[in-house]
């Protein structure tokens, strides 16, 4: 039996209340482990170790150290990647095919692409003419932001936590995580990573437990958090974003999604079934980016909509260990309860299921887990509250559209605004429309291909701020401006 504690200033520790939280398998809902809850004291002990961090070694070290430290922190995670890939995937029941080529390696790369992006990013400069004739010399400097709070989801644990720790070290900042409660897992085995490569302690942190009135909610109304960056859903982010106006901290807000996804009819209709497969399913539908609501244009829509059950029924459920395997269950039985909510809401409000739509058969081994089936939709009028709620599993409506302008309208018809993917061979039509997208990430015949030097973060109800690349400098560091008289 695992347990899972704390990892603050440097060491393992344990709750001082001997409170814990039962940790289990989606597979087979097997118990894992115990995760110990964080009282206040254990927050406040965390946020301590890393505001004192700041102030020491890891205060002093130049750019270069800085950069160096994290490209071993990347290497370590390589070299210790089937642990990491172990433990992610017991946590989540993802399949090991996924999380060996997505998870794990963007965990490692989250820290040498920030490192080297930031580490090579110029500085501001202004000369100012002068009455005087003599002039000044403005120059931006930037200083880390101070003790970074990261509130992370159950999603894509390693990948989402670092894509938050990795920039927040590389500005010089300190951190204090919480991960997901359902997947405590390897965030705390970054903490030995931590170590074995010399970051000093207080740098990295880690608390576990929930969000109100628990781990989450004491850290992030901690009054020495200098600033807090969240990945999850966007009732939280409200949350949070409140937590955050009390002694004025800024936030970076990463949320919700319920992403259209445009199939017009002078696409290459494979390339269009093969990504809207992934968006939709991938991770059983469990990804902030993928599509929910899919528009194809009427002349192909009986060909798409055959092709896409087609594909659906190929898809190989099973153990995360199995080769074969591409698709696992839900996160958590709890979840697994939410998804099938929509799963009965979709046929109360008239949608005829076109495959799928509810519990599979896996066996007496895996019956207990939180498997649901892949499930398409059609039928649902726009206002369905099935069309406007991210569900965030396996499933997608599929509707016919008649003209651009139509679609347009559709796919902004929505209070989120994160994510679009559009499927033409028409490179003016494409430009035209993602032009057009309420959305922060428009993917043109492709979707979740990721450039990390990009901005990154969601319109409307989505979220607030751009990370990514050099965009994540507003809010990791604060710029300074020095003006110097000549
Ligand atoms: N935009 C993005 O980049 C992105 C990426 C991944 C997931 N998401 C979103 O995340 C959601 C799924 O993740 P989830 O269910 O873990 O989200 P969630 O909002 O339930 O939880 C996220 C984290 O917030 C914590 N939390 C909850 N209430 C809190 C509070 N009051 N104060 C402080 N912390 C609190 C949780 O314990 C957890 O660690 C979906 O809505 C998905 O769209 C968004
Ligand atoms: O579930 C959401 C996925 C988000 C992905 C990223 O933040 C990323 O690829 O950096």
């Amino acid at each position: 039996m695992t347990e899972f504690k704390h990892f603050i200033n440097g060491e393992y520790v344990a709750s001082r209340s001997g409170k814990t939280f039962d940790n289990r398998c989606p597979v087979d809902n097997r118990l894992i482990g115990q995760v110990h809850e964080a009282g206040r004291d254990e927050v406040d002990a965390a946020v301590k170790a890393a505001k004192a961090a700041l102030k020491g070694p890891w205060g002093q070290l130049t750019q270069a150290q800085r950069t160096a430290l994290l490209h071993k922190v990347a290497d370590r995670i390589n070299e210790r990647f089937d642990e990491f890939l172990e433990a992610e995937c017991r946590d989540t029941g993802k399949p090991y095919s996924i999380a060996s080529h997505i998870d794990i390696p963007r965990g490692a790369a989250n820290f040498t692409a920030f490192a080297e992006t930031l580490a090579n990013h110029p500085t501001e400069g202004f000369r100012l003419d002068t009455p005087d004739g003599k002039g000044a010399l403005n120059v931006g400097h930037r200083t880390p932001k101070g003790v970074i709070a990261v509130i992370a989801p159950w999603n894509l644990p390693l990948l989402l936590m670092t894509w938050k720790v990795g920039p927040a070290l590389a500005c010089g900042n300190t951190v204090v995580v919480k991960p997901s409660e359902e997947t405590p897992a390897t965030t705390t085995l970054l903490g030995e990573v931590m170590n074995e490569c010399g970051v000093p302690p207080g740098v990295f942190n880690v608390v576990h437990g929930f969000g109100p009135d628990s781990a989450g909610e004491f850290l992030t109304s901690h009054p020495l958090v200098d600033a807090i960056t969240f990945t999850g859903e966007t009732r939280t982010g409200e949350a949070i974003m409140k937590a955050a106006a009390v002694g004025l901290r800024n936030i970076s807000l990463e949320c919700g999604g319920k992403n259209p996804g445009i199939v017009f009819a002078d696409c290459d209709l494979e390339k269009a079934v093969e990504g809207t497969m992934r968006s939709a399913f991938v991770n059983c539908g469990q990804v902030c980016l993928g599509t929910e609501r899919v528009y194809v244009e009427r002349p192909i829509f009986d060909a798409f909509l055959a092709r896409m059950k087609e594909e659906v029924a190929k898809l190989k459920l099973g153990r995360p260990q199995d080769p074969q395997a591409n698709f696992g269950p839900l996160v958590s039985q709890e979840h697994r309860d939410k998804v099938l909510s929509y799963y009965r809401l979709a046929v109360e409000e008239g949608a005829t299921v076109e495959i799928g739509g509810g519990i599979p058969d896996m066996g007496a081994e895996l019956n207990d887990g939180a498997w649901v089936e892949p499930t398409i939709w059609t039928g649902l009028s726009d206002d369905a509250r099935v069309i406007r709620e991210e569900i965030f599993g396996p499933c997608c409506h599929i509707r016919p559209f008649d003209s651009e302008e139509e679609v347009i309208r559709l796919a902004n018809d929505t209070d989120y605004g994160l994510a679009a993917a559009i499927w033409t061979e028409s490179s003016s039509r494409a430009v035209r429309v993602a032009e057009q997208m309420e959305a922060g990430i428009v993917w043109v015949n492709s979707w979740f291909l990721r450039d990390l030097r990009t901005a990154f973060g969601g319109a409307k109800q989505s979220g607030i701020g751009r990370e990514g690349g050099v965009h994540g400098l507003e809010f990791y560091t604060e710029l300074k401006n020095i003006c110097i008289k000549l």
